[in-house]
């Protein structure tokens, strides 16, 4: 497990060291916003125990949401959110047959009852997974509302430089 300084409040978890590549776009912006997360491998179908020990554990240890990235049949962010209370936030990774079609489907098409926030395919989901992960911690964390604030006004101020060229 990888963890930035301060205690973590964010979980960014995985079925599958493959699937870094992509989740670490949403470990980059929390890096740029300073929110202090944590990533662990963790699958529904290959580490079931560990998945049912840090789902169940996740808010008792101090954190606030996770964002859970999963391809192909996947399963771990439905799984994590019916074991947990916190904000789940699921990431479809990019399969290689079906292009991250069957985990978009496998993770937006949840039961009533157990949500998970579902994010768009690949490194565009994931960093999105980030900011938003950083936007629900930033509801009581007003220094963290502040950099997202500021973040947004750079993304704009950069968007409207390229329009400008
Ligand atoms: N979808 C899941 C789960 C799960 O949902 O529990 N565990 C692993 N996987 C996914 O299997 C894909 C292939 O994994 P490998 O590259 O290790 O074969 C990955 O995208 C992973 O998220």
């Amino acid at each position: 497990m990888a963890a930035t300084g301060n205690q973590p409040k964010i979980g960014v978890i995985m079925g599958s060291r493959s699937d870094w590549p992509t989740m670490k776009r949403a470990a980059e912006m929390l890096d740029q916003l300073s929110a202090p997360y944590e990533t662990m491998i963790v699958s529904a179908h290959r580490t079931p125990k560990r998945l049912y020990e840090y789902a169940q554990n996740a808010k008792a240890r101090g954190l606030k949401t996770i964002i859970a990235g999963a391809g192909g049949a996947a399963h771990l962010p439905g799984m994590v959110a019916s074991l947990t209370p916190l904000p789940v936030i699921g990431v479809p990774i990019q399969s290689k047959s079906l292009k991250g079609l069957d985990s978009l489907l496998s993770i937006v098409q949840m039961p009533a009852g157990v949500p998970v926030a579902t994010v768009a395919i690949g490194e565009a989901g994931a960093a999105n997974a980030g900011i938003l992960a950083a936007s629900i911690l930033a509801t009581n964390d007003d220094k963290l509302a502040k950099r997202l604030e500021e973040w947004r006004e750079k993304q704009t101020a950069s968007v409207a430089e390229t329009v400008e060229d």
